[in-house]
């Protein structure tokens, strides 16, 4: 493993050579690994911080405390922990061809736990059995769905602890109660999250990028705007890694008792019920965060050139999306037509106001708690777009169009169809959406389409990816949107 020029190392000297070959083994399977399909060829190191030192590791500093009761005899070896955060950049070719130019790599966060045995309740977050190395002969896993690491990562926010780069904050007005018991959440996600005590829920970011993440940034606004669809970020960990500030994790108040959008959706289904007024609450959910963005983060008008650049940047995810997964190449002049079509309005001289927005709306994104309400959660926008993109206003259509699809995608995934329940929701949503801001997105068809359009090509990519027995899903909508008429009610 080559190493960065000025990587920020306050662990065990060489601990990266340690896990560089187990690391290329297992990174790729985690479902948050962003470069599926293409060999990882190498790890250059950002950050390596040791959280706990690894038992009788033998080198400076990483002495056992005798003091410490993992040490003591009757713990035994299984019970003694290291603990160490990772900031690694993976290299990885551009295309799945060997001599392929490389990538300049995507970064991601890395909790690595070090025992003697692993504990076969962790077996599953196994990562393999160190044999090079100052790690030879420990085993090392994902520690974060271990308790203890998890524990420390709490008490480090809870007391707003400085360790290497990492930092600690914490919002001093909201209390963190110490003892919380932690709890990985084993639903599919993009990053990792860890519940405590259903009090709060930490997310981990996986893949990170430096500068200001929109994950954390939104729900501050919207704190700070008193809405109460986003629960307010309690604390949250960064880094000043060369100069650059790198977003960590979130910690945020637990909705107890919630369900999401998307199991309900799909229970309502189940039962060949409509889903209509939870739709309209949606949209009016919605409608109240778009208000406070609106508020709160600057509100600009897209004129000819912004609107040339939108359609572009559609069109040429359109283009990369053909070329990843054929089975869209007959539908891509029909997909085409729904973003020239914008084009022609922007030529024409139509504007359109922009805000800040969720970015990646979905039912999954949306949580009921039992008195009814509903918050919206998770605004890192789509995770494999750009931070600076995923950063500018846009038109808040843009979420409407994606929780559209999400009742589409709820519709096609009911074991019994029942019909004309995706389009329901779709108008009630709307419908909700209206009654907040006075502006039924329906009124805008042709920028609405376009950003449907855009949607379900990122989700054929995405599922592609990552889910490829989902693909028809995204695929049927496809073939709608290709000959879509774009006067026709959504
Ligand atoms: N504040 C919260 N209260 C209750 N559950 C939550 C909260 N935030 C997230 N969750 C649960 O955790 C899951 C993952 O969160 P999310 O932010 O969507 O992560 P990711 O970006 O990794 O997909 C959600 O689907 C939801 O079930
Ligand atoms: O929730 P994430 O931020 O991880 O979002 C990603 O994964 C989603 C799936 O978990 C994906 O959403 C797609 O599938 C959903 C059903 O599982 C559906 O409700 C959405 O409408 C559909 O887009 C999302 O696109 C992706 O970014």
């Amino acid at each position: 493993m080559s190493e960065a020029a000025t990587p920020f190392v306050t662990a065990a000297p060489g601990l990266l050579a340690s896990l560089d070959p187990l690391l290329r083994e297992w990174l790729p399977r985690q479902r948050w690994f962003a470069g599926k399909g293409r060999p990882v060829t190498g790890f250059s190191p950002i950050a390596a911080t040791e959280l706990l030192p690894a038992p009788g590791l033998p080198a400076p500093g990483l002495r056992p405390d005798p003091g410490d009761p993992r040490e003591q005899g009757a713990a035994g070896p299984a019970a003694r922990l290291g603990l160490y955060h990772l900031v690694v950049r993976v290299r990885q070719p551009l295309v799945p061809v060997p001599g392929a130019p490389e990538h300049p790599g995507d970064c991601y966060q890395l909790l690595i736990g070090v025992r003697e045995v692993l504990p076969p309740r962790l077996a599953p977050a196994l990562i393999g059995h160190v044999t090079q190395g100052p790690l030879a002969g420990y085993t090392v896993y994902d520690a974060l769905y271990d308790p203890r690491p998890a524990e420390v990562l709490l008490e480090a926010l809870r007391t707003r602890d400085r360790i290497g780069p990492l930092r600690f904050h914490r919002d001093r007005t909201q209390e963190i109660r110490s003892g919380l018991v932690p709890r990985p959440v084993t639903a599919e996600q993009s990053n990792s999250s860890v519940i405590y005590g259903d009090t709060f829920i930490l997310k981990l970011l996986r893949r990170i990028v430096p500068g200001v993440n929109p994950d954390l940034e939104l729900p501050l606004a919207l704190a700070r705007e008193g809405c109460p669809r986003v629960p307010p970020p309690t604390a949250w960990m960064a880094a000043d890694l060369g100069g650059q500030p790198w977003v960590l994790a979130v910690l945020q108040p637990y909705v107890q008792g919630a369900a999401d959008g998307w199991e309900l959706a799909l229970r309502e289904l189940a039962k060949g019920e409509d889903f209509a007024a939870e739709a309209r609450a949606l949209g009016r959910a919605t409608a109240e965060v778009h208000t406070a963005l609106a508020r709160a983060l600057p509100v600009v008008t897209l004129g000819h050139s912004a609107l040339d650049q939108l359609v572009g940047g559609m069109v040429g995810r359109l283009e990369e999306a053909v070329h990843a997964v054929p089975a869209l190449r007959p539908y891509a002049p029909g997909l085409r037509s729904a973003f020239t079509a914008l084009a022609d309005l922007a030529a024409e001289g139509r504007t359109w106001t922009a805000q800040r927005v969720h970015g990646d709306l979905h039912l999954g994104q949306c949580l009921r708690a039992p008195d009814g309400e509903w918050s919206l959660i998770d605004f890192e926008g789509e995770p494999a777009r750009p931070l600076a993109e995923r950063r500018m206003p846009q038109p808040s259509v843009r979420d409407i169009a994606g929780m559209l699809r999400s009742f589409d995608y709820a519709a096609h995934s009911a074991d019994a169809p029942v019909t004309g329940w995706s389009e329901t929701c779709r108008a009630a949503y709307c419908t909700g959406y209206a009654e907040i801001t006075g502006r039924d997105p329906r009124t805008d068809p042709v920028m609405l389409r376009a950003y449907e359009t855009d949607k379900a090509v990122y989700e054929v990519v995405y599922e592609a990816r990552h889910r490829p027995g989902w693909l028809p899903v995204p695929l049927s909508a496809v073939r709608r949107l290709a000959v879509a008429d774009p006067t026709r009610s959504p």
